[in-house]
């Protein structure tokens, strides 16, 4: 599981950069979407009608966001108190949806940086686009200039933000054009979430250094750690006990089988064990590293 945190301006295409990365195989979890959800929980509704009353509810009792948008975003205290009643839950539901999923999570959330980047969040994506570009693309929901600055008002500073994500899209031009950025995005996502630790072990020091050597001059890994190790282990049938050197390597995902034929060939044993696992956790600066050092 590798989860990307995509936020961005108001209206300036967070939901369409999540909704191509869902086409090109992610999962997608959105914070608005449980915003949504939550506008129908019985305690949300009960604290909302006992702070403003029955003016922010259509006759049939349904919550009006026109009307609730009117308290929020013209009064510090009122938005306050709603963010404070809502992103907890969402948080909480979001954290679950995440670590229950798998593969590639995508999960838009609008005020990321604002409330801080939760633990599971592996890499953030910063959508940003000209006000002219949104003010257009964003009438037809009869969202004007006033409306998406109003939005932003208590927002942290574009720029903080920018200088904090990983990654940033500048949604600029056509649609198609930014199909294009997403793509190099994915790739990029591709490389950066299959970083693998791995392992094997030989006979001696001196095999385990040569085999280490040979694997990182042909850029197959970014480095190894050689241990020398206690191993009991069943061959044939009988078991045997002897010190063994543990080779531990840091690569990508999609080395491990030229990995695997380099340890083989190279190795005094009839079945040498490579194994490796994707790392669940590591900073971005070390994944890159590890690609470019793997020669990504
Ligand atoms: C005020 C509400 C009722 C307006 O509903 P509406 O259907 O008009 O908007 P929707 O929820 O679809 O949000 C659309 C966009 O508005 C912006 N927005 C929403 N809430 C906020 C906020 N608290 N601060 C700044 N921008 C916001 C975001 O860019 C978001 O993507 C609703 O947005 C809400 O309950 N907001 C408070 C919860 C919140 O902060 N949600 C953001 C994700 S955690
Ligand atoms: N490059 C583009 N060219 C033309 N229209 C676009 C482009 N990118 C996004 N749009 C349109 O702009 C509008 C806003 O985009 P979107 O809903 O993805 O923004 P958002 O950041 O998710 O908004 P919100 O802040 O409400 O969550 C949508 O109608 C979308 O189709």
């Amino acid at each position: 599981m590798f989860v990307v945190g995509l936020t961005g301006d108001v209206g300036a295409g967070k939901t369409t950069v999540a909704s191509m990365l869902s086409q090109l195989g992610a999962q997608y979890i959105s914070a608005d979407r449980i915003v949504s959800e939550l506008w129908q929980d019985e305690d949300i509704l009960k604290a909302a009608k006992d702070r403003w009353g029955t003016r922010v509810f259509s006759d049939g009792g349904t919550p009006l966001p026109e009307r609730i948008s009117e308290i929020i975003f013209e009064d510090e205290g009122e938005y306050k108190w709603l963010c404070n009643l809502l992103h907890p839950r969402v948080r909480e539901q979001m954290e679950a949806k995440v670590l229950f999923g798998s593969g590639l999570i995508v999960a838009e959330i609008p005020l990321l940086f604002e409330n801080g980047v939760p633990w599971w969040v592996d890499f953030t994506v910063y959508v940003t686009s000209p006000m002219e570009e949104r003010i257009k693309r964003n009438s037809e929901r009869g969202w004007d200039e006033l409306e998406l600055t109003r939005r932003e008002k208590w927002l942290m500073p574009q720029e903080i933000k920018l200088k904090a994500s990983d990654w940033v899209i500048a949604n600029d031009r056509r649609l198609d054009e930014l199909r294009v950025e997403v793509k190099k995005l994915m790739v990029f996502l591709k490389k950066i979430s299959c970083c693998i630790e791995g392992f094997f072990t030989c006979g001696s020091f001196e095999e385990a250094e040569r085999i280490a050597k040979k694997l990182l001059e042909k850029n197959l890994v970014a480095c190894t750690n050689i241990v020398d190790v206690e191993s009991r282990y069943l061959w044939l049938g009988n078991l045997e006990s002897e010190t063994e050197y543990l080779v531990v390597f840091k690569s990508i995902e999609s080395l491990f089988p030229e990995i695997e034929r380099v340890v083989r060939d190279e190795h005094s044993y009839d079945l040498p064990v490579v194994t490796a696992q994707r790392m669940k956790k590591a900073s971005i600066d070390v994944r890159k590293w590890i690609m470019e050092e793997c020669g990504s």
